[in-house]
C-alpha cells in the first residue's frame, strides 16, 4: 500500500447520490464562502455538496471551445472513523476557463494554496475524471499525486482517448478512486453532453435552429426573411450563438439574406463576446462586399461542397464541438437527410405568409409513416414567439401514441 493512502481510505468507497442540479438548487448557507480566494474560514460540505458546487463551478466555464467544462473542489482529509458523508472543510476550489488555461484541478490546488492549506491527504471532487495527458497544459492526474491527494471522486469517465487513463494512473499511484460515480447519464454528463458527442462519434455535435412562421416557412416568396421571429427569440438565438464554436449556412442564404453570424446583443450592431467561426457551405463564391467578409466576427470557412459529412470533419480538424446550422432549407435538409442533426431549435412566430419557401427541402419523406419524429425536450415563450427544443428520435415510427 502506497504511503499516500491513509488509513481512511481503506474504507468502501462513499456511494454518491446526486440531485439533480437545477439553477434554482441552492446549498446551505455554509456554501456561501466558497469563494477560492475569500480567504475566510473554509466551510464544511459533505461529498455530495461538493459534488454539486463542482457542477456549478464547472458550468462557469464557457460552454464553446475544444474543451470540457470541468470543477473541482478539495475536501480536507477523511477523519478517521467518521461517516464517509461526514462534511468537511473546503481547502480550494477551482474550474477551467477555457483551452489553455489551468485544468479544474490545478486551479482548486492552487487556490487551496494561496488560502495556505495543506493538501496532502486531501479528497478531490471533480466533474469529470482528471486528464493524463500534456496538451495544452500538464496532466492533472500527476499533478494531483504530487499535491499528495489521497482520493479523487469524479462523476464522469474521460471518454477522450487522447487525455484518457487518469483514474488509472492514480490508482497505480495509490491514490483512492471510487468512481466514476455516473453511470453513462446524470448531471455530469448533461453538462458535457455536447464535448462527450464530438469526442465520442469524432464529429461537431450539430444544432439546427429554424425561424418560421406558424405556416412554416423562412422567408416570403420574394426572399425576404428579415424578421419572421420577434426580438426576444433574435435575442435568445444569439445567446445560443454565443455558445457554440461554429455557424453554418448555405450559399444561397449568403446571396438572399447577405448574413453576418455574429453573436451581438439585440439593438447593438457590434459583435460582442465569443464569436464562432462562420461557415459557408456550397461551390458559389462568397461576394467580396458580402457582410461575411466586410464585417468584424469570427473567421470565415467556405466549404465547397454538398456533402455534409466534409463538412463536419472540416470543423472537427479545427476542433469545432458544437456547430449550429442556421439554414437555409436545402443545407437543413442535407443534415437531416444524413442523420445529422442532434438537435432542432425551432422558434416559431406567430406570422403568417402563406406562400415563401417552408424550413425544408425535401427530406425523402414520402408517406406519413416515413415522417422524421423528434422528442421535444423543452418548450419556451419568448415573446409572441415559442421556441421548441427537440431532438430527432433514432428510428423513424409511427405517432409513438398510437404505435
Ligand atoms: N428563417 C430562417 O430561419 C432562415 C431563412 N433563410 C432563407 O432561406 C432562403 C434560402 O434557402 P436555400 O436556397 O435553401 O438556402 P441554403 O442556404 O440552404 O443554400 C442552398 C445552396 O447551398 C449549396 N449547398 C450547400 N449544401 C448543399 C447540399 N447538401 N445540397 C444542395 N445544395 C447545397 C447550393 O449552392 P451552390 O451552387 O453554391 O453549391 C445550394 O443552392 C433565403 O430566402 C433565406 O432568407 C435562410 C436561413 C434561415
Ligand atoms: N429570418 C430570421 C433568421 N434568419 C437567420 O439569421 C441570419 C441572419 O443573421 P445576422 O445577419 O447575423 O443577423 C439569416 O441568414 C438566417 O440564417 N433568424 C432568426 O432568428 N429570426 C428570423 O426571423
Ligand atoms: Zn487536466
Amino acid at each position: 500500500m502506497s504511503q499516500r493512502q491513509r488509513p481512511s481510505s481503506s474504507r468502501a468507497p462513499a456511494r454518491i447520490v446526486l440531485p439533480i442540479l437545477t439553477p434554482e438548487l441552492t446549498f446551505g448557507s455554509s456554501m456561501s464562502t466558497l469563494d477560492t480566494d475569500a480567504g475566510t474560514a473554509p466551510s464544511a460540505v459533505t461529498l455530495v455538496d461538493a459534488a454539486n458546487v463542482a457542477l456549478r463551478l464547472a458550468a462557469l466555464g464557457p460552454a464553446h471551445g475544444p474543451n470540457p467544462r470541468v470543477g473541482c473542489v478539495l475536501l480536507a482529509p477523511r477523519v478517521d472513523g467518521a461517516p464517509s458523508d461526514a462534511p468537511r472543510a473546503v481547502l480550494g476550489t477551482g474550474y477551467h476557463r477555457g483551452s489553455g488555461t489551468a485544468h479544474a484541478e490545478v486551479d482548486a490546488i492552487a487556490a487551496a494554496r494561496r488560502r495556505g492549506h495543506d493538501t496532502r491527504g486531501a479528497t478531490a471532487v471533480v466533474t469529470l475524471e482528471p486528464c493524463n495527458h500534456t496538451g495544452r497544459t500538464g496532466p492533472c492526474a500527476e499533478a494531483l499525486i504530487a499535491a499528495g491527494v489521497a482520493e479523487v471522486v469524479h462523476l464522469v469517465p474521460d471518454p477522450n482517448p487522447a487525455a484518457a487513463g487518469g483514474a488509472e494512473r492514480l490508482r497505480a499511484a495509490g491514490v483512492q478512486v471510487p468512481g466514476p460515480l455516473e453511470d453513462g447519464a446524470g448531471p455530469g454528463h448533461d453538462l458535457l453532453r455536447v464535448w462527450l458527442h464530438a469526442v465520442t462519434t469524432g464529429r461537431p455535435f450539430v444544432t439546427l435552429k429554424t425561424a418560421t412562421s406558424l405556416d412554416g416557412r423562412v422567408a416570403a416568396i420574394d426572399g425576404t426573411s428579415r424578421w419572421i421571429t420577434s426580438a426576444q427569440s433574435r435575442a435568445h438565438a444569439h445567446r445560443v450563438r454565443r455558445t457554440v464554436d461554429a455557424i453554418a449556412v448555405g450559399t444561397a442564404t449568403v446571396l438572399a439574406d447577405d448574413p453576418t453570424l455574429t453573436a451581438r446583443t439585440p439593438g447593438d450592431a457590434d459583435p460582442d463576446g465569443h464569436q464562432p467561426v462562420r461557415v459557408v457551405v456550397g461551390h458559389r463564391d462568397v461576394p467580396s462586399r458580402a457582410r461575411l467578409r466586410t464585417a468584424p466576427g469570427g473567421p470565415l470557412v467556405h466549404v465547397r461542397t454538398h456533402d455534409v459529412r466534409v463538412v463536419l470533419a472540416e470543423l472537427a480538424a479545427r476542433e469545432v464541438r458544437h456547430l449550429l446550422v442556421e439554414g437555409g432549407p436545402t443545407l437543413a435538409a442535407a443534415f437531416l437527410r444524413a442523420g445529422l442533426v442532434d438537435e432542432v431549435h425551432a422558434y416559431v412566430a406567430p406570422v403568417l405568409l402563406g406562400a415563401g419557401p417552408s424550413a425544408l427541402a425535401d427530406l425523402g419523406v414520402t408517406t406519413i409513416d416515413a415522417a422524421l419524429r423528434l422528442e421535444t425536450l423543452s418548450t419556451q415563450p419568448l415573446g409572441p414567439d415559442v421556441l421548441v427544443v427537440a431532438r430527432p428520435q433514432p428510428v423513424r415510427s409511427t405517432h409513438p401514441q398510437e404505435a
